[in-house]
């Protein structure tokens, strides 16, 4: 007998992401391992792989250090747990900036050995010939301007933008070269309301906020902060969970059980094979 292939479930593609723009809010969680990613892909329209797994998984102190194997690993572990969701990961720091020609062959290494549809870059004003470059070639690109995590050496830390007019003037001018080079969507991070609003009402692309208020076109967040699973967090973060007290109360019970010799009991300790 043949075997019966699984009923493919499409994933949601760049275009149709694209098209939500001004319509119902897209739902975005950051993901970084097969399990996890199976629990998110039900309730998502995009599931990043963002560089912040540094951080969150790796103990890193900001997002400088990720490598491309780092990303790869991580992103073939999310496409293993997920099969609905469009599935976005983050091109670490140093893989994209020196040249378009460098974008593209490891953009184009990132999807042929994940299998992810898009890729994102942090989104400086000089990004529009790379996103253009790669776009063209049939690479699909999400932007991300406004607070850039992998410019913290440079900024002396995790700054908000958009409070001072030359600021703003430069946020909006990174959205734009994005936006009219062919990014797909936009990640506006950590910038004031009035400026996430004014740039989700100037570009074409569907804006995702993370700090930039309900004005974008969807919403992204950290899925361990928001499960409360990090401790060091910013303003930006609503936590929905708190797993860091449940795992706590889980490994202190077995710790206290394995102490007691009440762990491992009677329904955890194989017997003899009866014949
Ligand atoms: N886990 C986690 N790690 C992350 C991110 C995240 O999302 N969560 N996102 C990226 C880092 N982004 C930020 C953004 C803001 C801050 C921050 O600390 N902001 C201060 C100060 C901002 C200001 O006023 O200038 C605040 O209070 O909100 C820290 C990391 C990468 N790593
Ligand atoms: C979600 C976001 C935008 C936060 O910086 C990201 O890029 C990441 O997680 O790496
Ligand atoms: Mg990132």
């Amino acid at each position: 007998m043949s075997a019966q292939s699984e009923t493919p479930v499409k994933r949601l593609t760049p275009p149709e992401i694209r098209a939500r723009k001004g319509g119902d809010p897209l739902v975005c969680l950051t993901a970084y391992d097969a399990p996890t990613a199976g629990l998110l892909d039900p309730h998502c329209d995009v599931l990043l792989v963002g560089d912040s797994l540094g951080m969150v998984v790796h103990g890193l102190p900001n997002t400088i250090p990720v490598t491309l194997e780092m990303m790869i690993l991580h992103g073939q572990a999310v496409m293993r747990g997920s099969k609905r969701a469009l599935v976005v990961v983050d091109m670490p720091f140093s893989s994209y900036e020196r040249s378009k020609e460098q974008a593209f062959d490891n953009a184009a290494r990132v999807l042929r050995e994940t299998g992810a549809q898009a890729v994102k870059v942090e989104s400086g004003v000089y990004i529009g010939e790379t996103v253009r470059f790669l776009v063209e070639r049939g690479l699909p690109v999400m932007g991300h301007v406004g607070l850039r995590p992998q410019a913290a050496l440079v900024e002396g830390g995790f700054k908000a933008k958009g409070r001072k007019a030359d600021e703003r003037a430069r946020v909006l001018d990174e959205a734009v070269a994005a936006d009219e080079a062919g990014a797909f969507a936009l990640v506006i991070e950590g910038v004031a309301e009035d400026l996430a609003a004014e740039i989700t009402e100037k570009v074409s692309a569907p804006t995702i906020g993370i700090g930039a208020s309900a004005a974008c076109d969807g919403q992204i967040l950290v899925t361990n902060d928001m499960l409360g699973q990090f401790d060091w967090t910013p303003r930006f973060v609503k936590r929905y969970g708190d797993l860091k007290s449940l795992t706590e109360q889980a490994v202190k019970a077995y710790a206290d059980d394995v102490r007691a010799r009440a762990f491992p009991g009677p329904d955890q300790v194989y017997g003899a094979k009866k014949s």
